[in-house]
């Protein structure tokens, strides 16, 4: 089985192209104010213009988004999904789903097996999942944002799991440690972003394409 990988947390046009060229399935871009990753919808919008309709999927990654964000993004960026990395419910990602118009990825905050039984109450309204870290709280830096922090879980709590959609491993990968988080978790599905940085918010091509060339060996 192949692995896919979902490069997040893209802000340039560079980023963008060498995620693309290396073969990421998909590319994320956080709309969160706090996040050294944060780009508006504008912005986004140009980003993705170069890679539409070429294969790779576009993901509006967001915290607890109100309508206005969601009408905003589905007017400027059209994501092909949004990400929810907040406490949504069933009934709010249903309702997101409904008024974009495009699957929506749910982000599970994980330390525990518990964390991770969570997603079975949203196999009908999300399309994939993403199973994260638990974000430490109340240390500053980026250990206070809800994704993005670097931080991981133990993987061996995916292994053997069986979802109705698919999901992603994410926390702490980098290229040199996503081999063995595959084979541990066996998850379809990778996602990074502070492991390709050289600094918060600062994607560096060479480990971009160091990460996706370790994900086809996985
Ligand atoms: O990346 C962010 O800054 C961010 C901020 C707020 C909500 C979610 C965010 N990222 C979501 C992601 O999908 C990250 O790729 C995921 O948390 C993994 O991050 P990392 O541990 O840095 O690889």
């Amino acid at each position: 089985m192949t692995t896919k990988a979902k490069i997040c947390g893209l802000s340039t046009p560079e980023t963008v192209k060498t995620a693309f060229d290396g073969g990421a399935a998909y590319l994320g871009f956080v709309f969160f104010a706090r996040s050294p990753r944060n780009v508006e919808p504008e912005t986004a919008q140009r980003l993705v213009e170069p890679v539409r309709g070429r294969g790779v999927a576009t993901v509006a990654v967001t915290v607890d988004p109100d309508d206005a964000l969601v009408d905003r993004l589905m007017a400027t960026m059209r994501p092909d999904l949004i990400q929810v990395h907040g406490k949504e419910t069933p009934t709010r990602v249903r309702e997101i789903a409904q008024r974009s118009g495009v699957g929506v990825i749910k982000a599970f905050s994980v330390s525990t097996a518990a964390d991770v039984d969570q997603a079975l109450a949203y196999e009908t309204v999300a399309e994939q999942f993403l199973f994260d870290a638990r974000p430490v709280e109340g240390q500053g830096g980026t250990s206070s944002l809800p994704g993005g922090t670097g931080a991981r879980f133990d993987w061996s709590l995916l292994e053997g799991r069986r979802f109705s959609r698919p999901h992603f491993l994410a926390g702490g990968l980098d290229p040199w440690n996503v081999g063995a988080a595959v084979a541990a978790s066996g998850a379809p599905l990778v996602d990074v972003s502070s492991g390709v940085e050289r600094g918060p918010g600062l994607k560096d091509p060479a480990l971009i394409t160091a990460f996706l060339d370790a994900v086809k060996r996985a």
